[in-house]
């Protein structure tokens, strides 16, 4: 497989549930080999998109392409590649997660070794025999993941697979969609609200907003974008008179703390000029950095509601 070619690809892709408007001309892009992270506020058509891509809804407008063949014309081409974790998994709690494994395996006809390949893949092999009933729920999560890799496809699909997990839960998740990713070549496509859980993983990003893609594009392209947004963070003694004291043609500053002053930054030149103004008007300079935006900063930048 070329190493730029899209796995999931949709063209002006556009739904709602009766007369309500959903999504509006989604051109989703997922490259071949990425974690793409699918964020979005509650509400903004994750989930339906989600399901779109699986063919779990009614027919959309638009097109969904997976790995190149349509998914309205050639359904069996189209989803043979893929696997998806969409609600939280329907286990049999009073089977063992070995057996629940097995359940499926059989109903597919896969080779018998794929249960305990995928159990250790998961890292449930030392559970293997305990009932689901017992399992936890980032254990189920992951027994579910076990289910969706059992016939080793080469697209996981995946709505919000943290939800509901404490923090090791999330840091397990996180830590085995890495190893799928980098050791067994899959591609992830995740959905998430939280900016936070998508940015340690995450190659790709899309943003929804409101049915709409706000952006679409390496984690490092969104970052490039927020670069309008960085300001110069200033330590002094005295922050809210120093905001009264710099001349306005250096962009309005905001007190930020006691001490802490930010102004917008504009160039190297605007951040010399400002210290030599406190300084002239006998204010301390502590430190004066430029400060770039965090990618949670970029990801409220871009799903704030648009001011009317
Ligand atoms: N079966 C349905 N019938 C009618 N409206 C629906 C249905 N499912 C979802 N919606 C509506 O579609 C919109 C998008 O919902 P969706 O679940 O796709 O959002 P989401 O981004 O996944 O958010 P969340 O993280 O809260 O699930 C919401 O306004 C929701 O109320």
């Amino acid at each position: 497989m070329k190493t730029n070619s899209l796995l999931v690809e949709t063209r002006a892709l556009s739904f709602g549930f009766g007369p309500r408007p959903v999504l509006h001309q989604l051109d989703l892009q997922v490259p071949a080999g990425s974690i793409y992270g699918f964020l979005g506020p509650n509400g903004a058509g994750k989930s339906t998109t989600l399901r779109l891509l699986l063919g779990l809804l009614p027919a959309p407008a638009g097109t969904v392409h997976l790995f190149g063949h349509e998914l309205a014309r050639h359904r069996l081409a189209a989803l043979g590649q893929v696997g998806a974790l969409i609600e939280m998994p329907s286990l049999y709690d009073h089977l063992s997660g070995l057996d629940n494994l097995e359940v499926t395996r059989r109903l597919r006809g896969l080779p018998a070794g794929r249960t305990a390949d995928v159990l250790a893949t998961v890292g449930l092999t030392a559970d293997a025999h305990r009932p689901a009933r017992e399992y936890s729920l980032g254990m189920r999560q992951r027994l579910g993941l076990a289910l969706a890799l059992l016939p080793d496809p080469e697209l996981l699909i995946l709505d919000e697979p943290t939800n509901g997990l404490d923090p090791n839960g999330i840091i397990e998740m996180r830590a085995l969609l890495q190893t799928l990713q980098r050791e067994h070549g899959k591609t992830i496509l995740l959905s998430s609200h939280l900016i936070s859980e998508i940015e340690r993983v995450a190659t790709h990003v899309g943003v929804l907003q409101q049915g709409r893609l706000a952006f679409q594009g390496s984690v490092a392209e969104l970052q490039r974008r927020q670069q309008g947004h960085a300001q110069v963070v200033i330590d002094t003694d005295d922050a809210a008179r120093c905001q009264l004291l710099l001349p306005v043609d250096l962009g309005g500053a905001t007190v930020l703390g006691p001490g802490r002053l930010g102004v917008p930054y504009q160039s190297a030149e605007q951040m010399a000029y400002l210290a030599q103004q406190l300084v002239l008007a006998g204010q301390p300079v502590y430190a004066l950095h430029c400060q770039q935006p965090t990618l949670e900063q970029a990801f409220l930048h871009l799903t704030e509601p648009a001011v009317a």
